[in-house]
């Protein structure tokens, strides 16, 4: 089964590229740029002739800039082969929807979607996608794309496409809106951020997080997201007219006409209680994570870097609100604790296992008569400094003694000082009634 995802080397392309690969579909990629390097790296194929592509593909994604995705829908659809699917993620819905219908020939099947994400989430588990299906326009490829997210662990929502782009601009219009323009009445203000972190209270300390990773992103996708929604304007009027009502009740010290504005939103939102305890566990993470790297100064830990992926091994030195230091063999460290996640003892485990070189020991043993080889494997084996053991000889005839001779082949973990493991072992070995061959 082929997808050509149009816009795959792009920021969403390349987090659905390995997705799709991985339940075993051959994945094809363009992009306007040309960068077959990205293909490369994500081991498939870049569509040198696109149209070829678009011809024979199962499924094609269209997942470009918002503000072109009408146009190249209607260059893709009339040239796709009958019985396969057309299919995009853009942000909004109406106008891509509307592009997919009128240009898709009647025996291509169409299916807009909206996965509610930035490409920085690590799995579609407990993430929201949202499909926009038109009757009669997807009856063979909906369940297939829904069990496929689904089983994924995403949470599917059903809504028309006008619905879509209703709340929408308020979920992204309203939210971005606000929070784009703290960002940009810090800048107004010349106020320092980065000062102000040292007086920040948890509502801050998290508003602040939200404005920076919406700041950081592409700005064109977030303009888009704006300006070619129409419902946005009416949602950016509401709220300006709440901003001056406010300000003004503000200036004229109305504290009653203030409390009882909060308090019909209050009524109005619903259940806050629900919201305080949500975003206390939110806050209480942040704090848990720091207490576990204040309680491991001078422990051995791992930890993952959120965007490199790049695992960091080593004894912790300091700790302050916002940095960490490793000692890390000879060199110090630093990393910031925002870019960082505590791995816990088994990850950590895991991650020396793949990722060290270890040490193979032989040990040649006599073990007891009557007793059972494999036993003794299973009892040296609980030993957390060893990676692996196995019988790899087992010899009667040893001249002199009736005794079985085993040799266990031990890979000792790499960070370990192997010597010292491996005289553990044949002390164990000894303990239990083996004698150690060639000593
Ligand atoms: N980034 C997000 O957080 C996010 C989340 C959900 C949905 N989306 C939607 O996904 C779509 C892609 O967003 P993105 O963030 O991946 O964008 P992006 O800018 O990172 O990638 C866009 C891709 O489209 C290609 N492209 C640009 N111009 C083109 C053209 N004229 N013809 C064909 N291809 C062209 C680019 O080469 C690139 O591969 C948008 O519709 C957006 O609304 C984005
Ligand atoms: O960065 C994130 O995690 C996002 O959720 C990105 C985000 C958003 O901010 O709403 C951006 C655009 C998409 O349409 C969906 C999600």
């Amino acid at each position: 089964m082929k997808v050509l995802i149009i816009g795959g080397t792009g920021e969403m392309g390349q987090w659905f590229t390995p997705f799709f690969k991985n339940h075993g579909y051959e994945v094809v990629v363009w992009g306007s740029s040309g960068k077959v390097e990205v293909a490369e790296r994500m081991g498939v194929e870049f569509a040198s002739d696109l149209d070829a592509e678009i011809g024979t593909s199962d499924i094609v994604i269209v997942t470009v800039p918002i503000n072109i995705t009408e146009r190249v829908i209607s260059e893709t659809a009339p040239k796709m082969k009958s019985g396969s699917l057309l299919m995009d993620f853009t942000s909004l819905k109406v106008g891509p929807t509307e592009a997919m219908k009128k240009y898709a020939p009647e025996d291509v099947e169409i299916l807009g979607t909206h996965p509610m994400f930035g490409p920085s989430i690590p799995s579609l588990h407990g993430q929201i996608f949202i499909l926009t299906p038109i009757e009669g326009r997807c009856d063979k490829w909906f369940p297939v794309m829904r069990s496929l997210f689904e089983d994924n662990g995403a949470h599917i929502e059903v809504i028309t496409p006008a619905e879509h782009d209703r709340f929408v601009s308020v979920v992204q219009g309203l939210t971005h809106f606000a929070y784009i323009t703290i960002g940009t009445t810090f800048d107004a203000l010349d106020f320092s951020v980065n000062e102000s972190r040292r007086f920040m209270s948890p509502v801050y300390d998290i508003m602040l997080d939200f404005v920076g990773r919406i700041l950081g992103q592409n700005p064109y996708l977030y303009a888009y997201i704006q300006m070619e929604n129409p419902e946005v304007l009416k949602v950016h009027d509401a709220f300006m007219n709440q901003c001056s009502e406010m300000s003004s009740i503000v200036r004229k010290k109305d504290v009653e006409a203030f409390t009882n504005k909060m308090k019909d939103a209050a009524v109005h939102f619903g259940d806050t209680a629900s919201a305080l305890r949500r975003s206390d566990k939110l806050i209480n993470s942040k704090i848990a994570e720091f207490d576990r790297l204040l309680d491991s100064i001078g422990q051995e830990i791992g930890v993952r870097h959120i965007y490199s992926g790049i695992v960091h091994t080593g004894i912790i030195k300091k700790v302050s609100p916002r940095d960490v230091v490793l000692e890390c063999g000879s060199r110090m460290v630093p990393l910031k604790i925002e870019n960082i996640r505590l791995l816990d003892e088994e990850e950590l485990h895991e991650w020396k296992l793949e990722n060290l070189e270890h040490h193979l020991r032989d040990i040649s043993v006599l073990i007891p008569e009557e007793a059972n080889a494999d036993v003794i494997m299973e009892l040296v084996s609980c030993n957390d400094d060893i990676v692996s053991i196995e019988i790899i000889d087992r010899y009667e005839g040893v001249e002199g003694t009736k005794r079985l001779s085993v040799t266990f082949r031990v890979m000792i973990m790499g960070d370990v000082e192997a010597e010292k493991v491996h005289l553990g072992i044949e002390r164990q070995l000894m303990g239990i009634g083996c004698s150690i061959r060639g000593w």
